[in-house]
């Protein structure tokens, strides 16, 4: 960059030299050895003028992906109620634009400001030098220019937060659409689809069509200033060539310096606004990559857990609703190796004690005891290497179903051996074997090319992997044919063998066959016990029964056989 900007500021003193040159010599040799060492002048700036380019583009490639980096980490890290604020889509869209607009400014802007700085110090020590009296012309203009760009910078950092606001959530609007694309096409709601994106767009597009109206303002303003200064520069120049005090060759050289030092103040300007943009735009990384983090597996984090369970008084609300309890005052103990169905309409909390179990929340008053242990003495990730959960929809990632398996254990390799006995277990070895690809079968976006009781055998075999002593099963509320159920069925027995099972149940052959049922109402514990007690009492229970038989034309029974 020195040798970059030490030419551009010797070459109109250069021109100067050679037109008050021009009538004194005559001689052709010289103005030819000159143009030659101008040309290697200009060579050399040009080799310096790649060099510094590359230079700052690949270091400003290295920060923003080692930021792009911390940024992940810190929403992988980021505790589950961040995620009931932030939309999916939104966080892929910051990820993506807001880390390049702190690209696009550590790169070329950075470069650009900081020449711009040097070419405007040394600018302004030449034009001292050729003439202080002329200098003086420039000393009204440029604090101007300096001043209007600073304004203008302040109102662009509060605006660029907004922008990238509205950016955000575009992204969201179209992550949603498009993730739910089949949804979108079965309810023909193409049209929603695409209005909400104008929409969002729309938002976005005022907001930066507005920004660009300052910006364009601040440039025309500055441009004027600018030609303004030139204008006086000549006129007064002019004056001191008649009084003998000035050269013809200084006032080039002068009026080339003043143009430089008032394009680099502009740059220097314009370059603000893009500091202030870019810092409005990337508040919210920092503040994120800062901000409090879920504890994550500490080397040596072991609990032991043998599979009793207990909610002590729990009270809980959401974030994201703090006025209303979800669950309100729960109270339960659950022996090792016990079955747990969990029943109560929807909305009841059943859902919710799950996300508690797995450490998602904390509650806000009451204890979840492990083996008799309040579970917020325990290091989390310990704790959660004893559960496991089968989800009513399994995700599955874009990898091979190995991978899909092995995702059970963080903490080690996972052996092929150690899925394939994991997916026997499940029922799943054989449908895996006999694709091609075996275990190496990429399974699609979500597992889109499995079926649906496909995906269950492997999201138990996942489960059966991790060996949990506590279970959560958060049972399919959608059929699937009778074959295939059967076979999950069985892999769902296998796996709940010896170990504590919390099942969110929505099946009455599940409920019937769990040793004990809880029953909720609207975030309480309104009962518990065996089918038969539960029936017997004739309380909700026996009316959600009611309710959920009416449709088989049968009414609950105390004898399970009789279901
Ligand atoms: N992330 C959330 N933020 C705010 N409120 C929530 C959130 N998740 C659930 N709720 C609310 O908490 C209450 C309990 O919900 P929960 O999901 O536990 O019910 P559920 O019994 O599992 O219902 P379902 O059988 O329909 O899944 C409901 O009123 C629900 O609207």
């Amino acid at each position: 960059m020195a040798v970059t900007v030490l030419i551009q500021l010797a070459y109109p003193k250069a021109l100067s030299y050679f037109i008050d040159n021009i009538n004194m010599r005559k001689d052709m040799a010289w103005f030819s050895s000159l143009a030659l060492t101008m040309l290697a002048v200009l060579a050399l700036q040009a080799v310096a003028a790649t060099a510094r380019y590359y230079i700052f583009e690949s270091t400003g490639y290295m920060i923003v992906t080692r930021i792009r980096r911390q940024l992940y980490a810190a929403l992988i890290a980021q505790p589950i109620r961040f995620y009931d604020k932030h939309h999916v889509g939104e966080l892929t869209n910051r990820l993506t634009a807001d880390v390049d607009i702190l690209h696009d400014t550590l790169t070329m802007g950075m470069a650009v400001s900081l020449r711009c700085l040097c070419v405007f110090i040394g600018g302004v020590v030449m034009l001292l030098t050729i003439s202080p009296v002329l200098s003086l012309m420039l000393v009204v203009f440029l604090p101007a220019t300096l001043f209007i760009g600073k304004m203008t910078g302040k109102v662009y950092r509060k605006r660029a937060s907004l922008m990238q606001d509205g950016q955000a959530d575009c992204g969201k609007v179209a992550h949603e659409h498009l993730s739910n694309i089949r949804l979108v096409h079965a309810f023909s709601q193409q049209g929603t689809a695409r209005a909400r994106y104008a929409g969002a767009t729309e938002n976005a597009l005022s907001l930066s069509v507005s920004s660009s109206a300052l910006f364009a303002l601040f440039r025309g303003g500055s441009s004027f200033l600018v030609y303004l200064a030139l204008l006086g520069t000549l006129w007064f120049g002019a004056r001191l060539i008649g009084q003998g005090a000035l050269t013809v060759g200084e006032l080039t050289a002068f009026i080339l310096y003043a143009s430089m030092v008032t394009e680099a103040a502009g740059a220097i300007g314009e370059f603000w606004n893009t500091w202030m943009r870019t810092i409005g735009a990337t508040e919210w990384i920092f503040k994120v990559i800062n901000s409090e983090r879920a504890q994550e597996a500490a080397p040596g984090a072991d609990v032991h857990v043998q599979g009793r369970l207990a909610f002590e008084n729990v009270v809980f609300a959401y974030p994201g609703r703090p006025d209303t309890a979800a669950l309100n005052g729960i109270d339960f103990s659950i022996a090792a190796g016990e079955t747990i169905a969990l029943v109560g309409a929807s909305g009841a909390g059943k859902s919710t004690i799950a996300s508690l179990i797995l450490g998602f929340y904390q509650p806000e008053r009451g204890s979840i005891l492990f083996d008799g242990v309040d579970a917020r003495a325990m290091p989390l990730a310990g704790l959660r290497s004893k559960l496991a959960i089968v989800e009513q929809e399994p995700s599955l990632f874009s990898g091979s179903i190995f991978e899909n398996i092995a995702f059970a254990v963080a903490e080690r390799e996972v052996t092929l051996d150690e899925v394939k006995a994991a997916a026997s277990l499940a029922y799943a070895h054989d449908f895996i074997s006999a694709f091609a690809d075996g275990y190496d079968t990429v399974v699609g976006e979500r597992g889109a090319q499995l079926s649906g009781g496909q995906k269950q055998r492997i999201a138990i075999a996942r489960a059966l992997l991790r060996d949990p002593r506590i279970l959560i099963l958060d049972e399919a509320t959608s059929a699937l044919d009778s074959a295939s159920e059967l076979q999950v069925q069985r892999a769902l027995d296998t796996l709940m063998q010896g170990r504590t099972t919390i099942i969110i149940a929505h099946r009455f052959s599940t409920i019937v066959k769990a040793d004990r049922i809880l029953v909720l109402e609207q975030g309480r514990l309104a009962q518990q016990g065996t089918h038969a007690q539960l029936v017997a009492q004739e309380g909700l229970y026996f009316h959600l029964m009611r309710h959920q038989l009416a449709r088989a034309g049968t009414e609950p029974a105390a004898e399970p056989a009789a279901a």
